[in-house]
């Protein structure tokens, strides 16, 4: 058994990360914070958790988040994280960061999307927690950057066509719509019930801060500076992302040499589906799994292809896969505890 904290218990990502450890056969859960909530039974707050944590609220400080534990996961919003792992680093416990705080490694573009980084030296040794490209990395890492979950829906998909140079690089188009859980439990008015019923809009169109995320890493994968163009949306569900993507393929690409692309590149990843030919990929098939589902199809008017990706958010997006990477980083095999998660049949 390995023990883990978690920082950030009260919040979505951090209830996920619960459900998950609960279910995981190799790693038990010491402590969890909350500051709203100190002193409270988790079970008291989240009732679906009674029975399966006993647990009850620390401050993020206390030292039961340090007692018996080799990872601790920061799910607190960024700039929280920043001022939390350089502590616990020098503890000598490893950290998954699922905020956005490491996942930059030029601290120029960080702090221009985010505002001051007071830790900057630790951007070189954070590896960026996506384990479809970067497992070796993780596996040796003391502090691993969770992906923003938008990201992983775009980067699935598109680093494997971009590194065997099927597509286009620079007319990258991607189109994202994701479940109102994306942007926290803490109450916003936008948020509320009677704002988002029966409404689908976008947001954030003159930048998201999910956008020089995409490009980092599509342009290593493409060897060249990528330019995207990315448009969040706000979905009236509670968790899922689907992302729609438009690329040009190189000439004499089409349809049948993405799908080829990808088996190669996934045939032994337990987290990626590729869809068959005429299958689309559905939020309700991925919601509360780990998997992300991607699938592609050629437009013959435009000559473009059409990519589809979906994910949950919570889970892929955020909480399974940090425990993904908290499993590489334990010496643990990679799928324990996140196999057969999925709600929907
Ligand atoms: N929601 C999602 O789909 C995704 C979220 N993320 C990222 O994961 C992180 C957590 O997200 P999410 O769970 O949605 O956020 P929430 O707003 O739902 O929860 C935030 C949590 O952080 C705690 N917290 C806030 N400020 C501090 C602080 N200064 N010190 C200690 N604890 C603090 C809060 O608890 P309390 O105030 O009680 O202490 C709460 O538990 C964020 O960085 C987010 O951007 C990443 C991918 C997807
Ligand atoms: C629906 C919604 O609001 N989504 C959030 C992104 C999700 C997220 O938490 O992003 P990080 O992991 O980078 O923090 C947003 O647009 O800001």
């Amino acid at each position: 058994m390995h023990g883990v904290a978690i920082v950030g218990g009260s919040g979505y990502t951090g209830v996920e990360l619960m459900r998950l450890i609960d279910a995981h056969p190799d790693l038990r859960l010491m402590a969890v914070s909350s500051r709203q909530y100190l002193g409270r039974p988790v079970a008291d707050v989240f009732g679906a958790l009674r029975g399966r944590v006993e647990l009850s609220f620390s401050a993020p400080d206390a030292p039961e988040l340090l007692d018996g534990v080799e990872l601790v996961f920061l799910a607190v919003p960024h700039k929280a994280a920043m001022a939390a792992a350089p502590g616990l680093l020098a503890a000598g416990r490893k950290v998954v960061d699922l905020s956005a705080d490491f996942r930059l490694r030029d601290a120029a573009v960080y702090e221009k999307w985010y505002g001051p980084h007071t830790c900057q030296d630790l951007l070189a040794k954070a590896v960026y927690g996506l384990p479809e490209f970067y497992r070796h990395q993780v596996r040796r890492a003391q502090l691993t950057a969770n992906p923003g979950c938008y990201v992983t829906s775009v980067l699935v998909p598109l680093v494997p066509l971009l590194r065997a140079g099927l597509v286009d690089s620079q007319s990258l188009i991607a189109d994202s719509a994701s479940g109102v859980s994306g942007a926290g439990r803490g109450a916003k008015m936008n948020l509320i019930h009677g704002e988002v019923h029966e409404d689908f809009k976008a947001y954030a169109v003159a930048g998201h801060r999910h956008t020089p995320e995409m490009e980092q890493e599509l342009s290593l994968a493409a060897g060249r500076e990528v330019r995207l163009t990315f448009t969040p949306h706000l979905l009236p569900m509670d968790r899922g992302i689907l992302s729609t993507i438009y690329a040009r393929p190189v000439a004499g690409a089409g349809e049948e040499d993405a799908r080829r692309c990808w088996q190669e590149a996934f045939a032994d990843e337990p987290f990626v589906r590729v869809l068959p030919a005429g299958v689309l990929p559905q939020t309700k098939h991925v919601r509360g799994g780990n998997m992300v589902d991607i699938a592609v199809a050629s437009d013959p008017r435009s000559g473009l292809l059409k990519i589809f990706s979906a994910l949950d958010n919570l889970t892929k997006g955020a909480s399974g896969q940090a425990v993904q990477n908290a499993n590489l980083m334990l010496g643990l095999n990679e799928t324990t505890g996140l196999l057969g998660l999925a709600t929907t049949p």
